[in-house]
């Protein structure tokens, strides 16, 4: 087929046909060049990924391009020296491989700012990249390093065999010779010892292959897999404020992308590396001393080889697919966690994300290392098919060269050594790019991992359940927020929240008002002034405790999570019975329209709750926060997103739930916070009047303002 292929090619493009350059190569002894290109086309044969390697069409398009330029010169260059070639390929070696280094970098480098987000070729001062933290990375490694050294030993092994097996077959194929110029004794009985000892060898290194393979691959996914739950524990654990600075998708790739390339860069080079750099050092010694002939017979095997390998690559390319489809589900997991990490943070539910997240990456751990065994017993299959078929070669072979001067096994394992030679090299020019790739990969998946959050998740003290009152006061508090330090958006702001009463903020959008819930969450600390409960500064306090047991928060957009409406109210607080969520449901006037749809508590609700109604979705998050039986609730402008009817029902059920806890209302709409205890007109940054409605009205400022505005609003 390639001889078929090849010819076309040539005929397209006004060469000479391949018989009769073939042909004066034989005559003249110099079809080196023509070996080698067999040599080539059965190392990509060889080299094939079973999942589909993009590499691999390079090397087909350079091995073409190689072929078509050499045979070319060929033709023009007949005389040449065959013993004049191998040095050759010992000037261009090291040279294609700085080239192919560079080349490597510079997509590593193209790969990083896309990864980044940055428009790379604009950029003029890149950002930094973090550096790879060996320190961090030994931590992971560590509990694998028996299953390492293991790998690393049979791979040196299989290195070892490598270089052995030329000279093994130089060996065999001098008893064929001797035979073909003798013709004495019996030639099965005399081949058969040095084929033996042969297939043994070749037997060993499909073992040995197998092993380091399904061994490496074994810690790759483990180290991938400790390094996914411990990045997305660190991701969890970070300040609300990071997560203002840093894209969710982007966060999302560092768990999936980086920790991919990184665990497929070790992998490869712990692999090829080893045996690469053992089997060019070992080959190149004896390449000098033999020269090669005989390798046609291998195109007639080698498609029968392919159709096997793409049989076998299908199935591992279905099994791949599966293995990414189970990732991208982890990563779903992942990025509605860190999506909603607010809603994660004010249940204190971290543990509960990060132990859902640990069940997905395992599954997908499982399906890997399966992939894994998958390839490595492809790959040990094909080293001993294609070893095989050199094998043939000599048999077929020893015929045809006897009566020759050269040594037929001399002839042979140069062939199969220059083989060797050319894939090693080939691998260490790749191995180089990966290093780039792996490690910046690497540096992008610890940097996160050793960030440290300035709000604590858990730690602090607690208030016993009987003494919490639930007394809340704002005193002196300066804030701007961390990506925007020079803007102050609280100035000596005060504010008092006596138990069991109602106070409600109102004022201008901007203004600070969720700021200040914000602040009562610890989903940031203020720069001057402190927050206290019932007297004790809040920074004192476990923050987990208190966003658990103490805080309940009911925003404008509520964020329900993809699963059942059952779940949903249980993420307020997962030990409750089922009798205790539909209590919730039903205070917060739920109950009635869950057991309306089909499937009642069951109903899956879709991603953030998609396939439910406004109303409805905030009906649930009022449940969610009331099955927590919180002493402190927040309304962030709850009902500001509905219509008058769905704000009928949801203001009923809030008023039932705001009865005996103490309760921050954020309201634009002033019909909603008429009859709170207090209300605060906040306007740039600082409480500029307090009192009820009928007494704000009165006093005809800022509020009676407001609402003359609002009422004409209304009316217009
Ligand atoms: N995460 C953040 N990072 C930086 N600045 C923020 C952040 N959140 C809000 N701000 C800014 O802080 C100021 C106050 O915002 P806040 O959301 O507290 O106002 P608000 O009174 O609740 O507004 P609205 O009534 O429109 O909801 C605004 O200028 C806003 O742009």
């Amino acid at each position: 087929m390639f001889y078929y292929v090849l010819g076309s090619h040539l005929k397209a493009r006004g060469l000479p046909p391949l018989r009769p350059i073939y042909s004066r190569f034989s005559k003249t002894r110099d079809y080196w060049n023509c070996s080698r290109y067999v040599a080539n086309w059965t190392h990509i044969s060889n080299t094939v990924n079973p999942v589909g390697c993009p590499n691999n069409s390079g090397s087909v398009l350079r091995i073409w391009n190689q072929t078509c330029k050499a045979i070319r010169q060929g033709a023009r260059q007949q005389s040449r020296s065959p013993r004049t070639r191998p040095g050759l390929a010992f000037v261009a070696g090291p040279a294609l491989v700085t080239v192919a280094v560079k080349l490597y970098g510079n997509v590593a480098h193209c790969q990083m700012d896309f990864n980044n987000n940055q428009p790379f070729l604009l950029e003029k001062k890149p950002k930094q990249e973090p550096e790879f933290n060996w320190t961090e990375f030994w931590k992971f490694l560590r509990p694998q390093l028996l299953s390492l050294l293991a790998a690393i030993v049979l791979a040196f092994g299989t290195a070892i065999l490598n270089i052995q097996i030329p000279l093994m077959l130089g060996d065999l194929v001098n008893v064929v010779a001797r035979f073909t110029r003798e013709h004495t004794g019996n030639y099965l009985n005399e081949v058969k010892g040095p084929a033996m000892k042969l297939l043994g060898l070749y037997g060993l290194q499909g073992i040995l292959t197998c092993g380091y393979i399904t061994l490496l691959s074994r810690v790759g996914e483990r180290v991938a897999a400790d390094l996914r739950k411990s990045l997305f524990i660190a991701l969890l654990r970070q300040d609300v404020a990071f997560f203002d600075a840093n894209k969710t998708g982007q966060l999302v790739n560092r768990l999936t992308t980086d920790i991919q390339e990184f665990k497929s860069s070790f992998k490869l080079v712990i692999s090829q590396g080893l045996r690469s750099i053992t089997q060019t050092a070992g080959c190149l010694v004896s390449i000098y001393l033999i020269s090669p002939k005989l390798t046609g017979l291998i195109l007639v095997v080698l498609p029968t080889l392919v159709a096997a390998g793409a049989l076998i690559g299908s199935v591992l390319r279905r099994l791949s697919r599966k293995a990414q489809e189970q990732v991208a589900k982890a990563t779903g997991v992942a990025d509605e966690a860190l999506g909603n990490v607010r809603t994660v943070r004010a249940f204190a539910m971290e543990d509960r994300e990060a132990h859902l997240y640990s069940l997905e990456v395992e599954k997908s751990s499982n399906i890997n290392e399966a992939l894994g065994v998958g390839i490595a017993i492809f790959q040990g299959l094909s080293n001993l098919a294609l070893n095989c078929i050199v094998m043939g070669t000599i048999f077929a072979g020893g015929y045809l060269v006897a009566g020759e001067q050269l040594s037929a096994g001399d002839l042979m394992s140069f062939l199969v050594a220059s083989q060797t030679v050319q894939r090693s090299m080939a691998n260490v020019s790749i191995l180089f790019g990966q290093i780039v790739r792996g490690t910046s990969a690497g540096a992008r998946v610890f940097e996160y991992m050793t960030l440290e959050s300035t709000i604590p998740l858990k730690g602090g003290g607690t208030i016993p359940y009987h003494s919490l009152i639930g007394h809340v006061q704002f005193k002196d508090i300066s804030f701007s927020y961390p990506t925007r330090p020079g803007h102050d958006v609280l100035k000596n702001f005060n504010l008092d929240l006596p138990p069991c009463k109602t106070v409600a903020i109102v004022g201008h959008s901007g203004g600070g008002k969720s700021t200040v819930a914000a602040l009562l969450e610890r989903f940031y600390d203020p720069c001057c002034g402190v927050v206290t409960l019932d007297g004790h500064d809040i920074r004192t306090l476990d923050p987990s405790w208190l966003r658990r047991n103490v805080i309940g928060f009911i925003n404008q957009e509520p964020v329900l999570f993809g699963t059942s409406i059952m779940e949903n109210i249980r993420f307020g607080n997962p030990d409750v019975t089922d009798d205790k969520v539909y209590a919730a449901a039903k205070q917060a006037n739920a109950h009635n329209f869950i057991c309306s749809f089909p499937d009642g508590y069951k109903t899956v609700v879709g991603e953030r709750g998609v396939t439910l109604s406004g109303g409805q979705k905030q009906r649930i998050a009022i449940a969610r926060a009331l099955i927590k039986n919180p002493s402190i609730l927040i309304l962030d402008e709850a009902t500001s997103a509905l219509d008058a009817e769905s704000e009928r029902v949801v203001q009923e059920a809030l008023d039932r739930a705001t009865s005996g806890r103490t309760v921050l209302i954020i309201a634009h709409r002033l019909s909603t916070i008429q009859g709170a205890d207090v209300i605060c007109v906040l306007s740039n940054g600082m409480v500029k009047e307090a009192g009820t409605h009928t007494e704000l009205l009165k006093k005809g400022g800022l509020y009676a303002e407001l609402i003359r505005r609002q009422r004409t609003e209304g009316q217009q």
